[in-house]
Order: structure tokens, then C-alpha cells, then sequence
């Protein structure tokens, strides 16, 4: 089985590519949600996380996204050491989620791959582009309570798009939503001939 990673900057339209991979029948893993997951239940994890970020980091028992993104993502350190405790953890459950496929390939869906250096883990990557007025808008419009700066912030964290399209074997520029239909077809049946 064909392990492919999917990435790209905040708003490129990862998930949005992704559903389009889904419902050609392909599983994908999507790391945000199961990252989320695991530090919601894993007691290990909430123990790591509370002795890095404080017992704040967690609030009437949930993860305080807001608190959390304040701390890390003005904090190159504490993002590294953050992602250095959830990062293991993903790949250990994507690998027992992979072990229950039985496609041709899987998706595993995650933002960050190059900013950690995993992308040999992948047999190949996709990478999906937008300008980035683009992408900031489309996240603005999405989650009304973001703010200009704090998508920036996270912006600020992530590689650029010329060092990523260099190291992925795909490019989805996702503009216009038929075109980036087109450009999923078409790695799709590359990857099916590939196998
Ligand atoms: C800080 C948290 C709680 C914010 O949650 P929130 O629901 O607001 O955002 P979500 O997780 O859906 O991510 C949205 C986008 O933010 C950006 N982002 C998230 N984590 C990171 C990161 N570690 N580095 C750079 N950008 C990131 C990405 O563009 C991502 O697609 C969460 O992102 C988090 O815990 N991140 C650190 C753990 C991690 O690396 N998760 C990614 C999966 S391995
Ligand atoms: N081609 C497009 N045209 C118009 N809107 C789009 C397009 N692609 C994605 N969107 C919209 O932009 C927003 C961001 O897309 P999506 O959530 O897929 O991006 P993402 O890369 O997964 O984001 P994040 O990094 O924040 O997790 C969503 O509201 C989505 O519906």
C-alpha cells in the first residue's frame, strides 16, 4: 500500500482536496483532528502537554485551543516541543488506522510534514498552493473569530511554498474549485498507475 502525504500552508484547502480524495474512494487521515483527538484523551499526553504549556493549556478538562495557539505559535521553542510530544503520537496512530486499510493508497492529511522533517516517511507528497491574500481570506471567512495576525502567526511557522513545491511530487494549485476536481483526478489515476 501506497502511504501519500497531503500538505500545505494554513487555508491552502488541505481538507478541502482531501474530501475530493475521499470520495473517489481513497481513506484519508486527516492529523489535525486525530492530533486533537489524542490530546483530548491520551492521559500521557494531557500530562506532557500540561508540564509544557501549564495546567491552563486545559480548561474544565478540555484542550483551550485559544490559550494553547497564543502560547505556541508566538514561541518557536515551545511549538518545537509541543510538536516534538503530539508528533509521535499521530504516527503511531496513523500507523494502526493505516493496518485496518486495504486500499491501493491512503492519504494521511497534515499540515505540517516538512516543517518536522517527515516527508521521507511518505512514498510521495502533495502539496496544495494558494496565494496567500487567498488563503488568509478563506480562513478569515471560515472561522470568524481569526484574526489577520494570528493566521500569520501560524503562517510565520510553516515553510514557504517555493522551499515545499520543490520537495513534493505533486502541486494542486486550489483557485478555482473545478480546475483543483481536475488536478485531483489526475494524481489519482497516476497514483493507480503507479501501482
Ligand atoms: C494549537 C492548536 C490546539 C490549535 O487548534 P486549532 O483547532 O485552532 O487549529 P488546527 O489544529 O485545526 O490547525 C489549523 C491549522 O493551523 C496550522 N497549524 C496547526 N498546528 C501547527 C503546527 N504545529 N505548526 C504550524 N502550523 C500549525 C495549520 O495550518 C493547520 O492546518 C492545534 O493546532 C495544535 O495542537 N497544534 C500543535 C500540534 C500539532 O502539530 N498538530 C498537527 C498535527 S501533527
Ligand atoms: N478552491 C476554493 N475556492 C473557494 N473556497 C475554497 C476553495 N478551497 C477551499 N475553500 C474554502 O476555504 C476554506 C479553507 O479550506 P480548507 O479548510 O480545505 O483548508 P485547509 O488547508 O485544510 O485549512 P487549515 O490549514 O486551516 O486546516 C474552507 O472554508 C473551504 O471551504
Amino acid at each position: 500500500m501506497i502511504v501519500v502525504g497531503l500538505t500545505g500552508g494554513i487555508g491552502s484547502g488541505k481538507t478541502t482536496v482531501a474530501k475530493m480524495f475521499q470520495d473517489l474512494g481513497v481513506p484519508v487521515y486527516n492529523s489535525d483532528d486525530r492530533a486533537k483527538n489524542l490530546m483530548q484523551k491520551s492521559p500521557e499526553l494531557i500530562l506532557e502537554i500540561k508540564e509544557l504549556l501549564g495546567e491552563d493549556a486545559y480548561k474544565n478538562s478540555r484542550l483551550d485551543r485559544g490559550y494553547v495557539s497564543k502560547q505556541v505559535f508566538n514561541n518557536k521553542e515551545l511549538l518545537a516541543s509541543l510538536n516534538a510530544i503530539v508528533h509521535p503520537a499521530v504516527r503511531k496512530d496513523f500507523l494502526e488506522w493505516s493496518k485496518e486499510q486495504s486500499a491501493d493508497y491512503v492519504i494521511q492529511e497534515a499540515a505540517i510534514i516538512f516543517e518536522i522533517g517527515s516527508q521521507d516517511f511518505y512514498d510521495c507528497i502533495i502539496l496544495v498552493t494558494a496565494p496567500k491574500e487567498t488563503r488568509i481570506d478563506r480562513v478569515m471567512k471560515r472561522d470568524t473569530s481569526s484574526t489577520f495576525e494570528s493566521i500569520e502567526a501560524r503562517m510565520k511557522n510553516q515553510l514557504s511554498d517555493d522551499k515545499k513545491i520543490e520537495a513534493s511530487d505533486y502541486v494542486i494549485q486550489n483557485e478555482k474549485i473545478e480546475q483543483t476536481k481536475v488536478q485531483v483526478l489526475d494524481i489519482h489515476r497516476d497514483l493507480l498507475n503507479k501501482i
